[in-house]
């Protein structure tokens, strides 16, 4: 954001129509926010956050709005823009000790927060860190500008105090901040809005981060065609684990059949054969036994898409299962104890990965992902992410209310569509199962791999309070449905 305003400014737009243009929106929303005769309370800080707070002071008090603006320092300390909009604010402001904060608030119907923004370069701590608490506690509405001040927005990360707001605007693009967690609680409902900077700068800084959503990946989804045949889209192959322990490879197996594999074969050890055989339908079943039997079974050149981990068990058979696996031609997917099983040697497994051309998809959660990355678990999300897929050759897919997809070419999403309902047993098996049919259908791994964590939440979503995963691979069908309607 700081080289796309930095762009726009050497353009030729100046940063004061910048802030007066970021000013105004926020003025109109807090208007929204509180009736016409409602006060308001600007809480501004010492960079051109505050700036943007005394823009939308002068705007809401020519509204007709009883405003009082409350800095954190003393305003002979302010530069550049912010010093140009104090200039012409008009209006009478006070520096506040913490201790005087609550009464300042008190009778006040909203608190704009413009004490930090995209400067943030430390954590909130003595005076701003009291601010934020007294902002907290005082029980009034809170809109941020840009984002909550205490939330990195970068990394989403508040390593300090931080504002709680019930809603944001942010401007030309919102930042990863706005989606990873706590950032995305903090922030409350985003608005994002245009203040004359020109898409085309995209162009020139090529961001690398991206929302998870429909757009990221519609395109690299095929919809069946009218002749198409479901040898078109695919066979994947998800491994079940031994009699006692079925049950996720079974849900993997479903959803990776509901998200357009145009067969899905379980593979089974013999001694669960009975279980599994009467237990599914759609799906096939195949005996396998040993690492013989996967060798014979991947003979078949068909397959083209596999599934292994999930309560296959953890133990160095696995590991070896899985070294089979890859060296076929096939896309793959490791989850759970497949990779569980590998954090004795997890650099065995990268050389592998990366020695192939079929791409492969490692879905930890946070527990997995410290037993195969434990010097990695201190970076913020996105980095960790972006880091174990560099290192692995994988794409990871790192599992949370926030999820990361990133690649190893550096691309990175953020899921943000999860219901809380989803933190259930086996939905981590559906999502891996969602994924392998998606590679089946050719997909490339980085889009499959986002848009299946997208189908997931959503969903979720559609099945509503009170799901268990079971549901969600009959929810799949109207999602899906609506992404074939809507191109
Ligand atoms: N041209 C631009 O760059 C535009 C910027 N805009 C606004 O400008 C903001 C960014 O402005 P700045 O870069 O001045 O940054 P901020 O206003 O976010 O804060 C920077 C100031 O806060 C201090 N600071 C940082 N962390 C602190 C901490 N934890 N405790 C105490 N002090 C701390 C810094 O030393 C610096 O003085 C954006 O968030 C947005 O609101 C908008 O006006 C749109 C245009
Ligand atoms: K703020």
């Amino acid at each position: 954001m700081g080289q796309a305003d930095n762009m726009t400014i050497a353009s030729g737009t100046r940063g004061i129509t910048l802030m007066e243009r970021a000013g105004d929106h926020v003025a109109r929303v807090a208007s929204e926010m509180c009736s016409s005769q409602g006060r308001i309370a600007i809480v501004c800080g010492p960079g051109s956050n505050g700036g943007d707070g005394f823009v939308a002071a002068r705007h809401l008090h020519q509204a007709g709005h009883a405003v009082d603006v409350l800095l954190l320092k003393d305003p002979a300390g302010l530069k550049g823009d912010a010093a140009i909009a104090f200039g012409q604010m008009g209006l009478p402001s006070q520096i506040v000790e913490p201790a005087e904060l609550k009464e300042n608030l008190s009778g006040c119907d909203l608190i704009i927060d413009a004490l930090f923004g995209a400067g943030l370069d430390r954590p909130l701590e003595g005076n701003a860190a009291a601010f934020a608490d007294t902002i907290n506690k005082s029980g009034v509405p809170v809109l941020a500008v840009d984002l909550a001040s205490g939330v990195n927005g970068s990394t989403g990360e508040a390593e300090g105090a931080a504002v709680q707001a019930v809603r944001s605007v942010t401007f030309f693009r919102c930042k990863p901040g706005h989606y990873l967690l706590p950032g995305r609680d903090l922030c409350g409902d985003v608005s994002c809005v245009d203040i004359g900077i020109p898409e085309s700068v995209l162009h020139e800084i090529g961001p690398q981060t991206f929302v998870n959503e429909p757009t990221l990946w519609r395109d690299a989804w095929t919809v069946p065609g009218r002749a198409g045949h479901k040898y078109d889209r695919g066979h994947a192959v998800v491994f079940s684990g031994p009699m006692s322990s079925t049950g996720a490879a079974r849900l993997a197996a479903g959803a990776c059949l509901r998200a357009g594999a145009g067969l899905v074969t379980l593979a089974s050890p013999p001694s669960a054969m009975m279980v599994n055989a009467s237990h599914l339908t759609a799906v096939m079943l195949r005996s396998v036994e040993g690492l013989e039997g996967i060798s014979d079974l991947l003979a078949d050149k068909r397959l083209n898409s596999l599934l292994i981990g999930p309560g296959y068990g953890v133990s160095d058979d696995t590991s070896e299962a899985v070294s089979v696996l890859l060296n076929s031609e096939c896309a793959i997917v490791l989850d759970a104890d497949a990779l569980t099983s590998h954090q004795n040697a997890p650099e065995a497994l990268f050389t592998q990965i990366k020695g192939r051309k079929a791409p492969v998809v490692l879905t930890p959660h946070d527990g997995e992902f410290v037993r195969l990355f434990p010097d990695l678990v201190a970076l913020d999300k996105l980095a960790r992410a972006r880091g174990a897929a560099a290192r692995s050759g994988a794409i990871v897919l790192l599992k949370g209310a926030d999820t990361v997809i990133a690649s190893p070419d550096g691309r990175a999403a953020i899921n943000s569509n999860a219901p809380p309902w989803l933190a259930t047993a086996g939905s981590g098996d559906v999502l891996a199962g969602i994924i392998c049919g998606l590679l089946a259908q050719k997909m490339p791994a980085f889009e499959a791999a986002a848009m299946a964590a997208w189908l997931h939440g959503a969903a979720g979503v559609e099945a509503g309070a009170g799901l268990i995963a079971e549901d969600l691979a009959p929810a799949m069908r109207p999602v899906i449905a609506r992404l074939v309607e809507k191109p």
